[in-house]
């Protein structure tokens, strides 16, 4: 079955500030762009990688990959207004039938085998996100107060989100809202259930300065 996977980079990365995209960022001396793309090349080389990116960033990116020498394979697609936005013109790039996932491009430490477990799952179940835990104490705010509520009853989604390819066309056909803040509540707004798999704690999305400092750790 034929695999595509549309890294999105196409954002602004306003609460990480600075000069660079966050996405352009050395982790370990390497782009953390670099390093997402690496993890689904080395998970399946015959994948079809879909970076997208915002135009005015991609000659810059274009010189990255030249200075660092990087080639592995891959189609650029021009980022949009919101991550719905960008999301919809990587699936431009994805014809036929397979499945498709969709990934954070700052989130380089998802693992081969949460990537694995994610499109093997979606052969059976069409719509599938990994998920992990919360571990710490989770209040609600209800306007006049707050409460404690029971933590088991929510999870944290990570990404790559993978989907048949058809399903996330039809659902990316649908008017945009701001509740879109996944492609899981995309494809839900259809009324299609999502299947939920274990994720990895590592694979945080660089979203803070803070985060840099984890990652330099977790590399
Ligand atoms: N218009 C957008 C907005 C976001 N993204 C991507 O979606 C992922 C998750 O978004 P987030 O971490 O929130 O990135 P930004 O939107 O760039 O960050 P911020 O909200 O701080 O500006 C990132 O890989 C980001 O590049 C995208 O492709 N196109
Ligand atoms: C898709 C996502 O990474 C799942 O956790 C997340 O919703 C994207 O974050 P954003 O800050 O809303 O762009």
């Amino acid at each position: 079955m034929k695999k595509h996977v549309i890294i999105v980079a196409g954002g602004k990365g306003l609460r990480m500030g600075g000069d660079i995209p966050k996405q352009f960022l050395p982790i370990g001396g390497k782009p953390v762009l670099m390093r997402t793309i690496e993890a689904f090349y080395s998970y399946d080389p015959s994948i079809h990688i879909i970076l997208v990116l915002p135009l005015a960033q991609q000659a810059y990116w274009k010189h990255l990959c030249e200075t660092y020498h990087f080639v592995l394979p891959h189609d650029i697609a021009d980022g949009g207004e919101t991550r719905f936005h960008s999301v919809k013109n990587g699936l431009a790039l994805v014809g036929g039938e397979g499945l498709v996932g969709v990934h954070d491009g700052v989130r380089p430490f998802v693992s081969r085998q949460v990537i694995a477990g994610c499109y093997d799952t979606a052969r059976q179940r069409h719509a599938v996100i990994p998920v992990i835990d919360v571990v710490e104490t989770v209040r609600h705010l209800t306007g006049v107060g707050s409460e404690t509520v029971p933590r088991n009853n929510y999870k944290l989604v990570q990404t790559p989100q993978v989907f048949d390819v058809q399903l996330l066309k039809d659902a990316y056909r649908q008017e945009y809202t701001d509740a879109f803040t996944d492609d899981a509540s995309v494809v839900e707004a259809m009324g299609k259930e999502v299947w939920l798999v274990e994720g990895n704690r590592e694979n945080i999305k660089l979203t803070t300065p803070f985060d840099l400092k984890i990652a330099e750790v977790l590399i």
